[in-house]
């Protein structure tokens, strides 16, 4: 921890927590809207925050400056639906131009996880920003399918979307939630498709968060140990020491040459190298995804703090960040593990 001298010459050191994990990675969730309501995220009536509750955009930067000041190198730009909310660009832009401020300072990294609906008139303007990586969520290429999963969401609007970012220069990698019963039977196809159009690929876990309506977590639960066994009948898989300072863990597809990657909060936890907490449109900071613990920055902000105030109020919240999460997801346990919804923090 800091002591008061250092922090009067700037408060540069990097945020540590209780477990000596550093803290350089910051998720950011401009709103809790989204266009879509995929049925593992979210439940198809939401009820969202009123905009009045929500940070302006230039709060958020000046909350991601003050994380930046602490040794933040990478941000990514999430939701909800990020791309939804009015104005988001001009976020992009002022942090873009904190890339690249020198070695061991300003952002190495700003990206964005996106449904992709909007890409089509954002990913030029995304590059323009510095933003040179992007992650798009996908679970299945059967349009029908798609429209269940998400209710509310367009395949083809979402594949448009998805060659303007191609177009523009930014390198893609799909997300796709695995669904046992839903879109397990796709995940060589998934491969395939990802091999052709040069991007990545990296299946998450479910995890058991926020009450769902029409779908029981249980049922849907699929574990990544499973499919990568099955994967590996049929594709010549060979671990990858790629990192990008995510959670997920890589392997090479021989067939493709594209890199696949596996997020495993469930079967295989990796809470001991966790590097990142998470800041909601309201201004609320996670500590960790799997916990409800939070600190109020909002409150903070708007007390007029100044740039130590808000150093300090960063400090004590890392101080709390705990070892990990308690997600289970068994028939036994009738609720979810985290009452809210993905959607609030952005994943
Ligand atoms: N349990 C857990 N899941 C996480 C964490 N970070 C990301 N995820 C999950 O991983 C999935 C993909 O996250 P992305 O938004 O693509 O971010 P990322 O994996 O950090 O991205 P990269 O920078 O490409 O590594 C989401 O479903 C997240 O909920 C984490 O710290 N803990
Ligand atoms: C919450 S979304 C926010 C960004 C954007 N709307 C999107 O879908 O990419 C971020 C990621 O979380 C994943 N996700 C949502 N709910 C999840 C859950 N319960 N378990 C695991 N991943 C989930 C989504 O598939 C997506 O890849
Ligand atoms: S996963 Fe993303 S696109 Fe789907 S409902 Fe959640 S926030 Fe929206
Ligand atoms: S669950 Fe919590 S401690 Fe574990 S990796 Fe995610 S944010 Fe970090």
């Amino acid at each position: 921890m800091p002591d008061a001298t250092s922090r009067a010459a700037g408060g540069r050191e990097p945020l540590v927590d209780p477990f000596g994990r550093a803290i350089t990675y910051l998720r950011v969730s401009v709103t809790d809207r989204c266009d879509f309501r995929c049925q593992y995220c979210m439940a198809e009536n939401m009820t969202f925050l009123p905009k009045a509750e929500l940070l302006t955009l230039e709060e958020l930067d000046r909350l991601c400056a003050a994380f930046i000041r602490r040794g933040v190198r990478k941000i990514r730009i999430t939701g909800g639906e990020p791309l939804v909310r009015r104005g988001v660009m001009s976020l992009f832009d002022s942090l873009g131009g904190r890339l690249g401020q020198g070695p061991g300072q300003g952002l190495s990294e700003l990206t964005v996880t996106t449904n992709g609906s909007q890409l089509a008139r954002h990913a030029d303007d995304l590059f323009r920003a510095g933003v040179r990586r992007i992650n798009v969520s996908i679970d299945t290429l059967d349009a029908e399918k798609f429209r269940r999963i998400t209710r509310w969401g367009r395949l083809e609007q979402v594949l448009d979307g998805l060659a303007a970012a191609k177009a523009a220069g930014l390198a893609v990698k799909i997300n796709t939630v695995a669904l046992k019963g839903t879109n397990d039977d796709e995940a060589d196809r998934l491969i395939a498709w990802c091999g052709e159009e040069g991007f990545d690929l990296v299946f998450i876990e479910t995890m058991p968060m926020g009450e769902l309506d029409s779908v029981a977590r249980v049922d849907q639960y699929l574990p990544l140990s499973m499919l990568r066994a099955d994967l590996s009948r049929r594709w010549t898989l060979t671990d990858s020491d790629y990192q990008t300072g995510g959670p997920a863990r890589y392997v090479t597809v021989a067939e493709t040459g594209r890199r696949l990657g596996f997020i495993t909060p469930m079967t295989h936890n990796f809470c001991e190298s966790c590097n990142r907490v998470r800041l909601t449109c309201t201004g609320t900071l996670y500590m960790c995804l799997g916990q409800e613990d939070a600190a109020d920055l909002r409150a903070v902000l708007r007390d007029g703090a100044d740039d130590a105030a808000l150093d300090l109020a960063l400090e004590e919240a890392i101080a709390r960040k705990p070892k990990g999460h308690d997600f289970v997801i068994d028939r036994r346990r009738k609720t979810p593990s985290v009452n809210r919804h993905m959607s609030v923090t952005g994943g």
